[in-house]
């Protein structure tokens, strides 16, 4: 029996890693922070102790070259170090792993070994701008602290219990058997996370509840969950389906990537960069930050008014599918950065919607604040509420879930 009862979290992306060190005990934050812009000179690396030995040591802030994910991770572990919370610590009792893509394999938290390595490596095609970056996490987590158990949390976990008639691409069935072709969906920590706590907002239990969440971040998905049990989203086989995003695509006709290659004359790898990294908003507009889209759109810039249009119509497109999809809906939820932050969106969206139940009270929904809230009139057929995400949080417990039991 250990009494250890602490949990590091990596959540590593494409360019940046978040980190939480959590005393599940409370749980309280003992530290969080943030390494951006991985692999450009003005990385930044963004450390601040919350609870625990350094606690009132105050926010630290470092800028200068960061060049890979390695080095990223080895700084963060010095900055703990520095706060006697270091990952020598024997209160150390796991590092939870963010992982974008757990293929049809992982479908809960796994404890990571050389073989539960390899296969997430295996899964990098499906997942290529995130799951190298997980596995980095995990390579330099385990060097430094061989005896602490590795937990990763899938983002697809969640979403394995979708149906078959909406897991499967209306496709070949021998050839997307042959490779894996399904749609898995991505974000589920998140989606899990946020529609257990609108429940709980609501003052329901979570199998009563029918949520459509609205996760818009840098990538942007959204779900149909009935009774707490996810039954459609909006990612498909990779992050790249779906809603409109900061720099990619989402929904498009297929045939534009055969066009692409036999008129336009790109080979695969230039179109797949063409619609992960220079599409969506930042390919609508050049700007992929919703920040400085809604600035230069409210300065009657039409580029960046026809983003903004685009990314809102998908979305309603999609609050109306999943509306169709679950029957009946007692909560529309808008999470993540975008959706956390930018009433302009929430409005957007649900304007014109008043035939599906739905509307916000223009000033509930223009307030500010760090809790779960509900914004729309009193007596609304279908809630509207603004609930911050942490993943890191829901990693957390699930990690320590499996290695405290
Ligand atoms: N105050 C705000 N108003 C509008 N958008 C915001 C605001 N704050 C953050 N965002 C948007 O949130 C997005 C990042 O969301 P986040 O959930 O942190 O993404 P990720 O975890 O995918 O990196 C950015 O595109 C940014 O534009
Ligand atoms: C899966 C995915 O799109 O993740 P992120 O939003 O962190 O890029
Ligand atoms: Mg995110």
């Amino acid at each position: 029996m250990t009494t250890a009862s602490r949990v590091l979290v990596l959540n590593s992306g494409s360019s940046s890693v978040k980190y939480q060190l959590l005393d599940m005990a409370g749980p309280t934050r003992l530290a969080a922070g943030l390494v951006e812009r991985i692999g450009e000179g003005t990385s930044r690396l963004v450390h601040e102790p919350l609870a625990g030995p350094a606690a009132g040591g105050g926010r630290r802030e470092r800028t200068g070259a960061i060049g890979d994910h390695r080095e990223a991770l080895e700084a963060v572990a010095a900055e703990l170090a520095a706060d006697g919370t270091g990952l020598d610590s024997p209160e150390l009792a796991a590092v939870g792993h963010r992982v974008v893509h757990g293929g049809t394999r992982f479908t809960e938290p796994t404890v990571i070994d050389d073989e539960v390595l390899a296969e997430i490596r295996s899964l990098i095609p499906l997942a290529p701008l995130h799951n190298p970056a997980n596995v980095t996490g995990i390579e330099v987590a385990r060097a430094l602290r061989a005896d602490v158990p590795q937990v990763a949390v899938f983002d697809t976990a969640f979403h394995a219990t979708m149906p078959e008639h909406a897991a499967r691409y209306a496709i070949d069935a021998a050839t997307a058997d042959r490779y894996a072709i399904r749609r898995y969906g991505f974000h589920g920590t998140s989606h899990a996370y946020v529609s257990r706590a609108a429940a709980k907002l609501l003052g329901r239990p979570v199998a009563d509840v029918n949520v459509i969440v609205l996760h818009l971040g840098n990538g942007a998905s959204a779900s149909a969950v009935r009774g707490g049990v996810c039954v459609e989203t909006s990612m498909g086989l990779t992050p790249l389906e779906g809603l409109v995003m900061g720099t990619r695509s989402g929904d498009l006709d297929p045939a534009v990537v055969f066009h692409l290659a036999r008129v336009g004359g790109l080979s695969v790898d230039e179109i797949d960069s063409l619609l992960n990294k220079k599409s969506g908003l930042l390919g609508l507009c050049g700007d992929n930050d919703m920040r400085e889209v809604l600035r230069r759109a409210g300065d009657g810039d039409e580029s960046a008014r026809l983003a903004f249009a685009a990314y809102v119509h998908r979305l309603k497109k999609y609050v109306g599918a999943y509306t169709a999809v679950l029957g009946r809906v007692d909560a529309l939820v808008f999470t993540a950065g975008v959706g956390e932050n930018a009433h302009q969106v929430r409005q957007a969206v649900v304007d014109g919607l008043a035939g599906l139940g739905l509307a916000v009270d223009p000033q509930a929904n223009a307030v500010r604040s760090p809790e779960p809230r509900v914004v729309s009139p009193a007596g609304a057929r279908v809630a509207v509420a603004v609930v911050p995400t942490d993943e890191e949080l829901e990693i957390a417990r699930q990690a320590y879930a499996l290695v405290a039991r």
